[in-house]
């Protein structure tokens, strides 16, 4: 008998391996072809870098910083940092008033130092601005003419340097004040509104911003959105459109109640109780002797009012280290008996309801620093900053200066008047209660930036604040490029799934393999 034959095809050979071997490799390829290409594209384009100068010229001594920043992200919020602080060796440039040329000349070695950081290529198309703060004012109060020479001839300087001088001035202090604010919030990235809550405003608070304290030698300055309430005195009252947001701002300069004239505000005070020239203060450690001719005292227009003629031309001042006596003594400097506003701080300014948080800087965070008060992540209380003072003020003075030889004697001697002085300003000056205390952050930087108002100047002078949002897309284009390729690769991956749960090849069925 035959054989049955067997019919039909051959058993298939499994082709569909050598298919899906195939596809795969193809799916590899263009998987890593995809990805290289995404992280070819974005790899970070060589850095167009820009620079920019401002000196502030304070009443104390005089400081160059550098900032520079991406040139085409000119117009993003918190781009732009500070890449060097030269401090200008000597007084503040209204210390000059009696050889003005060397105000300019005392600039040169800051100016070396900005030639250094700049690539040489770029200094021509570097801006170099000079600001002058409460020193000047002062000087300008008291001879106009001579505040003009200290001027030209730090503009002088500043011409002949290889930068682009876009010029010397004298700030007001309600400019002070706003370009602080406009520094710290900048820095801060409080004029972001990037992400959902710009979807949800109701979820911002009402500003969004910090307020600013900045304490200098001669003037002190107090700026913040108060919260809904009508700023009652035009002068103290600014406006801002940054970002495509509306801001009305509170501001206040005070002239002469930075702490250098505020102790001399309090010495004249005193003065006028003393007989001999001998003074026992309150606000300098036991064992600590000053002599001071009371003629210097009265050079300023701060205390100039109060001169008169004293039966004696020195004044010793003989420190006892009384905290709460001192407190006293300081509580006279602010004159709290009228006020034509609904609230007011001292001498009759118009003052707004606190309102949020405040970052404190410049004096009020190198007092604080020293003090051992700004190192905590939160801040430390009101009743525990009194302590601290009370306790430092009361250290005879040789113990205090053994500890810190390395501190610059003026400072150090100063330093129990500073601390009772800042807390008198905050607590009764713009009442800052124990709970609102806990609102005021001491910052000397935010990131590598000085906290000050150099930046904001900068950043207003060159318009690199835009009033309106800059129109931006919902993703950057590397987030953009990373996404759609991982959309692709879901794609092809669900394709071929797709195929090869439907088209199933039979070498891969059951009973087949
Ligand atoms: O390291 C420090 N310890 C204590 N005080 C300092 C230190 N560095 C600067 N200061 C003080 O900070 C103040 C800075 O004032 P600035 O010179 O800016 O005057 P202005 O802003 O009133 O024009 C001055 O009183 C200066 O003595
Ligand atoms: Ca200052």
């Amino acid at each position: 008998m035959d054989e049955p034959k067997v019919t039909g095809t051959k058993p298939r050979t499994c082709c569909p391996r050598k298919s899906l071997l195939i596809l795969g490799f193809l799916f590899a390829s263009a998987a890593i072809a995809l990805v290289a290409m995404a992280v070819t594209q974005n790899k970070p384009l060589p850095k167009n870098i820009k620079y920019g100068i401002v000196l502030d010229a304070g009443s104390s001594h005089t400081n160059l910083y550098v900032y520079e920043w991406p040139a085409e992200k000119e117009n993003d919020t918190g781009v732009v940092h500070q890449v060097e602080v030269c401090t200008v060796q000597g007084s503040g440039i209204s210390g000059y008033s009696k050889d003005p040329d060397e105000a300019g000349l005392s600039l040169q070695n800051c100016i070396k130092r900005a030639q250094e950081m700049v690539p040489e290529q770029q200094h021509r198309d570097t801006p170099v601005y000079l600001g002058a703060t409460a020193g000047m004012r002062l000087l300008s109060l008291q001879n106009r003419s001579v505040a003009d020479r200290v001027l030209s001839a730090v503009e002088n300087m500043l011409r002949s340097s290889p930068f682009d001088f876009q010029g010397a001035r004298v700030i007001s202090g309600q400019e002070e004040g706003a370009y602080g604010w406009i520094t710290i919030n900048y820095l801060l990235g409080n004029f972001k509104q990037t992400g959902w809550l710009d979807f949800l405003p109701h979820l911002q608070s009402s500003s969004g911003t910090s307020g600013a304290l900045d304490l200098g030698g001669a003037s002190t300055q107090i700026t913040f959105v108060p919260d809904h309430e009508p700023i009652e005195s035009q002068e103290n009252s600014l406006h801002f459109r940054l970002y495509g947001k509306s801001y009305n701002v509170y501001t206040h300069s005070f002239l002469c109640y930075g702490k250098d004239q505020a102790l001399r505000l309090k010495l004249a005070g005193d003065l006028q109780s003393t007989q001999n020239g001998s003074l026992l203060d309150p606000c300098f450690h036991p064992g600590y002797f000053r002599v001071m001719n009371t003629s210097d005292l009265y050079t300023s227009p701060c205390t100039a009012n109060g001169e008169q003629q004293l039966p004696f031309r020195r004044l010793h001042l003989q420190g006892n280290g009384d905290y709460q006596v001192c407190r006293k003594a300081i509580q006279k400097i602010f004159n709290t008996s009228h006020c034509p506003y609904s609230s007011c701080s001292f001498n009759g300014i118009f003052l707004p309801p606190l309102q949020g948080k405040f970052g404190a800087f410049s004096a009020f965070y190198f007092v604080m620093n020293f003090l051992n008060l700004t190192t905590e992540k939160s801040p430390v209380p009101l009743n525990r900053v009194t302590s601290t003072v009370q306790r430092f003020c009361s250290r005879p003075w040789n113990e205090v200066k053994a500890e810190f030889p390395n501190i610059k004697e003026k400072y150090l001697s100063e330093y129990c008047f500073s601390g009772a002085y800042i807390l008198s300003l905050l607590e009764n000056g713009y009442g800052f209660t124990a709970e609102k205390w806990q609102n005021i952050q001491f910052l000397g930087k935010i990131g590598s930036s000085d906290a000050g108002w150099t930046l904001g100047y900068m950043l207003n002078l060159t318009n690199m604040i835009p009033a309106e949002k800059p129109p931006t897309r919902p993703l950057s284009h590397a987030s953009y490029v990373g996404l759609m390729v991982f959309c692709s690769l879901v794609l092809v991956a669900v394709l071929l799934l797709g195929c090869f749960i439907f088209h199933k090849p039979k070498c891969l069925q059951k009973g087949l393999i």
